[in-house]
């Protein structure tokens, strides 16, 4: 992985936050592309160390800068450890806005991969770089486990001249 990209890939601050000022002065938008409870990936679930036939939370998003798509991802998360999470409210607002607000955040280790999403998004970009990590807090009181995926995309590194991988 190239430098450019390593300062992308293993930053393990807000997504959102950077992307928001690595954009300037262009408008930035969380557009919501699905969400819904449905059962998790077989690799989403071993991640997670949850059963693959419990129901889970699941989200994909769009980062957007200029209404262009430079990062997609998708979250996941076991139902049952959701409730009064009220995540199913966010909308079109980031999941990291209110994730690193969370005081007892932890976040497990980033792996990064060269596969394309498991998921379909608008545009006919390709992903360059992909990396997941999980997220928790609230662990004494048998908290939130939340999967993120996100993958950066070409039009990323066309606007703002990252080499290609
Ligand atoms: C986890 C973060 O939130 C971002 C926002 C997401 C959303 O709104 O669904 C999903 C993944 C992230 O890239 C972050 O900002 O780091």
């Amino acid at each position: 992985m190239s430098a450019p990209w390593w300062q992308w890939v293993a930053s393990t601050d807000s997504l959102t936050t950077r992307i928001v000022s690595a954009g300037g002065e262009r408008p930035f938008r969380v557009r919501l592309l699905r969400q819904g409870v449905g059962f998790p990936q077989p690799h989403e679930a071993l991640a997670l160390g949850m059963a693959a036939r419990r129901y889970a939370w699941r989200r994909e998003v769009a980062l957007c800068v200029d209404e262009t798509p430079w990062v997609v991802a998708r979250s996941v998360a076991p139902l049952e450890a959701l409730r009064g999470q009220c995540l199913e409210n966010l909308g079109e607002r980031s999941l990291g806005s209110w994730l690193f607000r969370q005081p007892d955040l932890v976040r497990g280790p980033l792996y990064a991969t060269r596969h394309a999403p498991g998921f379909t998004f608008p545009g006919d970009a390709s992903s360059l770089w992909g990396r997941r990590s999980v997220f928790q807090h609230g662990c004494k009181h048998g908290g939130l486990s939340l999967l993120v995926q996100e993958y950066f995309l070409s039009t990323m590194a066309d606007d703002l001249a990252l080499p290609s991988r």
